[in-house]
């Protein structure tokens, strides 16, 4: 059989591959079917007790009767699901489209089929081709169209919104796909911190005012009454795209190079960190484009700056603020000299996140979120009935002991919340 013209695959003898949730626990089985090429027990890899120290692993060497196999993120196997040979055969054939699998399930089969494949050439796909089915180099299998997503480090997950060639403009998908992609963040165990940044010149040049320019100029609807839900719901609607940020357990930490324009301010809002380049600059632009600010930016940039003065300044004027006024006034936290430090930082900075108690981390973000739109009374009492659950966490002891030991929250394991 010919795969994208190029070499002769032996589907039945070269492709299967099983991933079976093994137990509970952080172990796993990949299995080459068909007696070829490689079966790997992550218990072996991980130790017959399979303890919670190893799941820091980046990858283990194992050694079995076909011979040695890099096994990147041993301990991230055992969470999947099973995966199907059927399954497996369909994703090598078309790694994007494989039906039958989830995003995550699909990304961790590509971690594996390429850390396999120098090894035993399964599949004598070109490099190139691989890498660009993959699009690794834009950021790693994603079922999204306009947002790159990959874990550069465990429990990290970096969300790059990704329309270079436009700027990042937010169309019609952009506004869907941040839903879709928060509200699974959300739902994965194995994210504690989320990192956002835009991929080329800038952050973001906000709405595509190319793309959306439909919804908002020729609502539906057979009269004014009509006209006027539809466009409440499709307001609503996209409000949620940001909400999502908020809502989201894990903590957000953005990152903006280059212009933050319009819905991009509505976005680093709705974040828990904001941090900049240099060469930054927020522009709250939509009164230049005959609106007002309807997705976030007038009811949160006026929490995160303490000034009301100049929220509405910015707001009323859509004048720039660069880096420094940004700083100084609070909109970011630190200030770093180009992207790459940038993204370093925000990186380091959500290791630090990811390798703490998600109890007290997840705690913390929602109740600051909570007590930032309530009275101190009632922040209190809410924070009262969020700890008499979850101070009974495991978390506690293990931290505090880590404390007493001098130990550094990265010696210290924690479930998955
Ligand atoms: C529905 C919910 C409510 C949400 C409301 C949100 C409102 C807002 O976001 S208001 C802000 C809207 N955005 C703008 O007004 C910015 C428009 N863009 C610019 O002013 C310039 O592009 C910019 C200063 C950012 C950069 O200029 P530069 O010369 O460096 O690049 P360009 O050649 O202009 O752009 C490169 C390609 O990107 C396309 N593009 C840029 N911005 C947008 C945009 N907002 N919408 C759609 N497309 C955009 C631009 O057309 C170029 O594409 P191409 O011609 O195909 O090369």
């Amino acid at each position: 059989m010919r795969v994208k013209g190029c070499f002769i695959v032996d589907l039945l003898s070269v492709v299967g591959l099983i991933i079976d949730r093994y137990d509970t626990h952080h172990r796993g089985v990949i299995r080459k079917l068909h007696n070829h090429v490689c079966f790997v027990n992550s218990r072996a890899v991980m130790g017959e007790e399979g303890r919670a120290e190893n799941t820091t692993l980046r990858s283990a060497s194992v050694e079995d009767q076909w011979g040695r196999c890099e096994v990147p993120y041993p301990h991230l196997l055992g969470p999947w699901l099973e995966i199907n040979s059927e399954a497996a055969e369909s994703f090598v054939l078309s790694p994007s489209k494989a039906p039958g699998l989830c995003r995550g399930q699909r990304a961790m089969l590509s971690v594996i089929f390429r850390s396999a494949l120098p090894k035993y050439g399964w599949l004598r796909l070109p490099a190139q081709t691989w890498v660009r089915t993959m699009s690794s180099s834009d950021g790693p299998a994603s079922p999204f169209t306009t947002l790159a997503i990959s874990r550069p480090a465990e429990s990290v997950t970096h969300v790059q919104l990704h329309r270079p060639k436009k700027l990042n403009a937010m169309n019609k998908t952009f506004w869907r796909e941040m839903v879709e992609c928060f509200n699974e963040i959300a739902e994965d165990q194995d994210c504690r911190v989320v990192v956002v940044s835009g991929a080329g010149k800038i952050f973001t040049a906000g709405i595509d005012l190319m793309d959306m320019a439909g919804d908002m100029l020729q609502p539906e609807g057979d009269d004014t009454a009509r006209i006027s839900w539809n466009i409440k719901k499709l307001i609503t609607k996209y409000q949620e795209t940001f909400s999502v940020i908020e809502k989201c357990p894990k903590p957000v930490v953005v990152a903006v190079h280059g212009a933050c324009i319009g819905g991009g301010v509505d976005l680093i809002t709705a974040c828990d960190i904001r941090l900049c380049t240099q060469d930054a600059w927020f522009q709250v632009k939509e009164v230049d484009i005959g609106l007002a600010a309807d997705v976030g930016t007038l009811q949160r940039l006026p929490k995160v700056i303490g000034s009301r003065s100049l929220v509405n300044e910015l707001a009323l004027t859509a004048r720039k603020m660069y880096a420094d006024e940004a700083k100084s006034s609070g909109l970011v936290s630190r200030v770093f000299p180009d992207k790459e430090a940038m993204i370093a930082g925000a990186l380091e900075m959500a290791g630090e996140i990811a390798a703490r108690s998600p109890v007290a981390v997840q705690g913390t973000k929602l109740n600051l979120v909570y007590s930032r739109d309530h009275s101190v009374a009632e922040g209190l009492h809410y924070m009262a009935t969020w700890n008499m659950s979850m101070l009974q966490t495991q978390d506690v002891m293990k931290s505090a002991q880590a404390v007493m030991e001098k130990k550094s929250p990265k010696e210290t394991v924690f479930s998955k919340l």
